[in-house]
């Protein structure tokens, strides 16, 4: 159930505002992340020029030394990298920089220009130090009050296999990413305002695998078969999909980490743990004012959270058998997201967006071009290795800008029955 709380809701219950305060034009917020580089890359930076002559005594005016600009590594005979992202400011981030000492023959594009040098600007770059609050503060948080107020969101991290999406979205147990933090200060919100208006919320986590749909929350007792998608005029379903009450934010925390535990992961060259699945995240919620009466309505809202599984290029992976098969997949339903993407910008295609190309797409159609606030986190990396997955991630979210959403609040007439919208409590005794 991707696209809206109003799943399990007639058409006829679901009323929209289209009050001009609560309907709007956005465009999709796009920002960029660019990850430090990894213990085996930062072994392969040249390291300074070693000189080939001793110092000599300093004599004003004449060089002590002299080099012939031969660059050292630590790469165990691979050749050298550079950073190809050197990000200028909150908004700036330029792709293939030239290198301040250009003698060194480290990876460019055989038969182009030397460093290409192309700015880029988005909502928010976030460089090699930004910390994970940094990142969640300046994407999803935001979005939270909205949710709260009845309009849909959704963030999704897209970005090449092993250039930081997981890391973003799920992180660490030390340093938790977005999904934390989102649940973290959602509940707290919850919390602050249970006094003045009444909050349900329920939460689901699926995969999609090899074009497979699979509920990652299944109890152990359900049979192991892919679900189906069922669409209306207004909304995606995903039928059999597991809805959870959580009783609080540790609860939905063992649910993500029993999901986690649960979604399609395998080592391959370019990441140890490499995620083979898009993993999309929701937390359906809705409110009401506590004074409001027995007839007021209820605002509802779905947060989708999603982290792709990483785009990848067979020559870098070096995958075969399975995990080639699983990336051809993974890079199919990246391209149709890239091809909705494409038409989303165009005013000329907008009408005929190809969603049912794929599994992937067809869930998120009404999260990527329909009621819905949109963030991207873009992940990079700086590493000239990964120099064409860069500089495509970086392309893909350049057009991405371009993707305008209709937002408007949801709200449901007050006697839709409960029963109606799945298997939600409302989220008492925080
Ligand atoms: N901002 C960061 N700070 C520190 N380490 C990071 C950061 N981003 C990524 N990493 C590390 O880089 C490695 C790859 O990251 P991650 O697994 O998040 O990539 P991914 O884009 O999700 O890859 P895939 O698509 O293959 O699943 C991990 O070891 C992760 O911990």
């Amino acid at each position: 159930m991707l696209s809206s709380s109003r799943d399990s809701l007639s058409n006829s219950q679901l009323r929209r505002e289209n009050k001009s305060l609560a309907s709007s034009a956005e465009s999709l917020r796009v920002t960029v992340r660019c990850r430090p580089l990894s213990a085996k890359e930062i072994a392969r930076l040249p390291l300074e020029p070693l000189p080939t002559t001793f110092p000599t005594p300093f004599l004003p005016g004449i060089s002590t030394s002299s080099t012939n600009g031969a660059s050292q590594h630590l790469g165990n005979g691979q050749p050298p990298i550079r950073h190809i992202v050197s990000v200028l400011n909150e908004k700036v981030l330029v792709f293939d920089p030239p290198e301040k000492n250009a003698t060194q023959s480290t990876y460019h594009v055989p038969g182009t220009k030397r460093f290409k040098n192309i700015p880029y600007t988005f909502d928010r770059v976030f460089d090699e130090n930004a910390t994970q609050q940094e990142v969640y503060e300046n994407t999803t948080k935001p979005l939270i009050e909205g949710v709260l107020n009845g309009f849909n969101a959704t963030v999704f991290a897209y970005g090449a296999t092993g250039c930081g999406k997981t890391h973003t979205i799920t992180g660490t147990q030390n340093d938790p990413g977005v999904i934390f933090r989102t649940m973290r200060d959602l509940f707290q919100c919850i919390r602050d305002s249970r006094n003045d208006r009444i909050t349900e919320a329920s939460v689901s986590y699926l995969e999609v695998y090899n074009e497979t749909i699979r509920d990652l929350l299944a109890p152990d007792s359900a049979p192991p078969t892919g679900l189906e998608l069922r669409e209306d005029d207004v909304s995606v379903q995903v039928s059999g999909l597991s809805h959870h009450s959580p009783r609080d934010v540790d609860h939905i925390m063992r649910l993500l980490i029993n999901g986690n535990n649960n979604r399609t992961r395998a080592p391959t060259e370019a990441n140890e743990a490499s995620s083979r699945s898009h993993a999309v995240l929701q937390i359906h919620v809705r409110t009401k004012d506590r004074m409001a009466g027995t007839h007021a309505s209820w605002n509802t809202a779905v947060l989708s959270i999603i982290d792709l599984a990483g785009s990848e290029r067979a020559s870098v992976t070096k995958n075969r058998g399975d995990r080639l098969q699983e990336g051809a997949k993974i890079n199919r339903s990246l391209l149709a997201l890239g091809n909705c993407i494409n038409a989303l910008c165009n005013p000329a295609t907008s009408s005929h967006v190809p969603y049912r190309d794929s599994k992937l797409t067809r869930l998120l159609k009404y999260s990527l071009g329909g009621n819905c606030r949109v963030v991207m986190i873009a992940a990079v990396s700086p590493a000239s290795i990964h120099y064409e997955e860069t500089h495509n991630t970086l392309q893909y979210a350049n057009r991405a800008k371009n993707i305008r959403t209709k937002i408007q609040k949801n709200t449901v007439d007050v006697d839709s029955h409960i029963g109606e919208y799945g298997k939600i409590i409302e989220v008492r005794n925080l």
